[in-house]
């Protein structure tokens, strides 16, 4: 369906970009939200013309997977691979040196675990998540396990940050992971070394994985639009 909302615009232009560098024979990983969704759909749309063959996905969410199968792409798991192509995925966040803020949709340890195996991890964004400095307009997510919620928040508190646990939508209570566990949102004034934060705060005792991505990104897709014309520009 034809769209006239930039937003949308930028990330259907955008995810079928990052659909077109998909290969035969390639083995890639599925990202998780709304931009990677059309990658997803423009992957299985060119699987099904048969422009490309034999493609295999290995899904980082329970979104994935059903996108996945709805637009026909074979899964597999990391058990029963030695290699991953190519990863595709969204950010909330990208700065000016590829690092991310991702977690968005609460997928960020399955999201890191593939996107980090992956020879070539593709970022696919709208141009609104570029920032010149990480946190400055998204919250950091930091999955933790239930049990440990209130001494992780502490933990993040003794850090800076200002947590708050992330509480679901339509359903009472917090947001739980495809894993089982909690997120929590951390504010942080200024993110000035986010190496050194994502190895401290999964050194917190009870935390699984936070969204900060740090020299993982090898290229980012950027979905502008102008005059209601979207193109995509890359980095
Ligand atoms: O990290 C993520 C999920 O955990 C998403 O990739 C991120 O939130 C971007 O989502 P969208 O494309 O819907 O803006």
């Amino acid at each position: 369906m034809t769209t006239t909302d930039p937003v949308k615009l930028m990330k259907q232009e955008v995810g079928k970009a990052a659909a077109s560098k998909v290969k035969s024979g390639m083995i890639v990983g599925l990202g998780t939200g709304s931009t990677t969704a059309y990658a997803i759909e423009y992957i299985g749309d060119r699987l099904k013309s048969g422009e490309i063959e034999n493609i295999v996905g290995i899904p980082t969410s329970f979104q994935a997977e059903v996108l996945a199968r709805q637009y026909g792409i074979p899964l597999t798991t990391l058990d029963v691979i030695d290699h991953m192509d190519l990863a595709i995925d969204g950010a909330d966040e990208v700065d000016p040196n590829k690092n991310l803020i991702k977690g968005g949709g609460a997928a960020h340890t399955r999201e890191k675990i593939v996107d980090s195996l992956a020879d070539q991890f593709i970022v696919v964004v709208d141009s609104g998540k570029l920032v010149d400095r990480l946190g400055s307009t998204f919250l950091l997510p930091v999955e933790a396990m239930p049990m440990a919620i209130t001494t992780v928040m502490k933990a993040l508190e003794k850090l800076g940050g200002k947590p708050q646990l992330r509480m679901g939508v339509k359903k009472a209570g917090p947001v739980i992971t495809d894993q089982g566990n909690m997120v929590i949102d951390v504010k942080f004034d200024s993110i000035d070394n986010p190496a050194d934060l994502e190895k401290t705060i999964n050194n917190i005792p009870g935390v699984l994985e936070n969204g900060l991505f740090v020299g993982v990104a090898d290229l980012i897709l950027v979905g502008e639009v102008k005059d209601g014309q979207p193109s995509v520009r890359e980095f």
